[in-house]
């Protein structure tokens, strides 16, 4: 579990330029078995939080907790084993190229002291575990960066770590080693039991691979909360990339619904049941989100006066009220109603 609260980071200014605070104000929490998206434009801060995780770069103020330890307050010393328990990938790999993929894998247990055959046989069974099990004896130029990015999770995990830091690590790869680096990220994450941080500007991999998210914009959140929560609810325009309000024709009389994920009632079959209402879907935005699907609808109900007006009243009221989506017209729909209106969309 990773805990970081009011975290601040300011760079100081030089004679030639001024100083830059990269992160106001921070806080977030990373329970075990998590994936947290971390997300923002360049220059959000983004980075600097990834090492500010494992103390590679020192906050300004607040306080960095990870499994129960505060490692803002350990000394050096200490603070290297603690960071044995944080493995990290990176964007460029950073693979030794003098190295096969197996000794890439040894190397951190190597520098703890592990001996030759318990490292080679965990090199092994992790290289094994990323589907490299054929490439032991490759070296990185004759990897794909894909190939070479699961080298680098393998070792990663080597030292049996139980945070995982991916800073953009799958930013250089092409979409279909996108996918399948990121499934094996979530994976791994659930066998092992990790607490894993995706750190990255693409609105994509949150979509694909995590169920929580942390939005930044300029040093600060923006929105944060559980995927399902923030895009249901959003608080930020950023949060609205993660499902786009539909663009409805001009004057069309239209009442916007938020539909799809668990644990909401069917209140788009309730609607047509119970009132006599033609429900017509004018414009839409439909994706799938780990493995729940979302939809943002805009609906005319046409129908009696005397039957429209008591369905909006009945649509307001079956609002849950949660998070305030800024707009007064924002209902959830069941999923078997989603894929009813993701067909008529299509
Ligand atoms: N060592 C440093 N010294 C001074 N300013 C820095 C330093 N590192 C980062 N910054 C500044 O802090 C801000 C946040 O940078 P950071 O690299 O964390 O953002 P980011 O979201 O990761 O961006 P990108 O996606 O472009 O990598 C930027 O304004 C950056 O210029």
């Amino acid at each position: 579990m990773i805990t970081l609260t009011n975290i601040g980071k300011t760079f100081p200014g030089t004679r030639r330029r001024p100083a830059v605070t990269a992160l106001d104000d921070v806080s977030l929490t990373v329970e075990r078995g998590q994936v947290m998206g971390v997300v923002g434009p360049s220059g959000s801060g983004k980075s600097t939080l990834a090492r500010i995780v494992n103390l590679l770069e020192r906050p300004t103020r607040g306080t960095v907790t990870v499994d129960g330890v505060e490692l803002t307050a350990l000394s050096a010393g200490q603070l290297n084993s603690a960071r044995r328990g944080i493995g990290m990938i990176f964007q460029q790999f950073n693979l030794l190229d003098s190295r096969t993929a197996l000794a890439n894998v040894e190397l951190p247990l190597e520098l703890a002291g592990v001996g030759r055959a318990e490292r080679r046989a965990r090199a092994t069974e992790l290289l094994q575990r990323v589907g490299l099990g054929d490439k032991l004896g490759s070296h990185p130029a004759q990897l794909s960066g894909g190939q070479r990015q699961r080298v680098a999770i393998a070792r990663a995990l080597a030292p049996r770590p139980r945070v995982l830091l991916c800073d953009e690590a799958t930013s250089a790869l092409d979409p279909v080693s996108t996918a399948s680096v990121l499934t094996l990220l979530r994976d791994l994450t659930d066998e092992l039991d990790l607490t894993t941080v995706l750190i990255t500007h693409e609105m994509d991999v949150v979509k694909r691979a995590c169920d929580h998210v942390t939005l930044l914009e300029a040093g600060r959140v923006v929105d944060a909360g559980a995927l399902s929560d923030v895009v249901r609810r959003p608080l930020s325009p950023l949060a609205t990339r993660l499902l786009p309000h539909p663009q409805a024709p001009v004057g069309e009389p239209v009442v916007e619904v938020t539909v799809g994920g668990a644990g909401h009632d069917a209140v788009l079959t309730e609607l047509i049941r119970r009132y006599d209402v033609q429900v017509a879907v004018v414009a839409g935005s439909v994706e799938t989100l780990g493995d729940q699907r979302f939809g943002r609808l805009q609906l005319r109900l046409d129908g009696a006066p005397e039957q429209v007006r008591p369905a909006l009243e009945f649509l307001a009221a079956a609002d849950p009220g949660g998070r305030d989506p800024g707009s007064e017209d924002t209902h959830d729909l069941d999923d078997r109603a989603l894929r009813a209106l993701e067909e008529a969309v299509a």
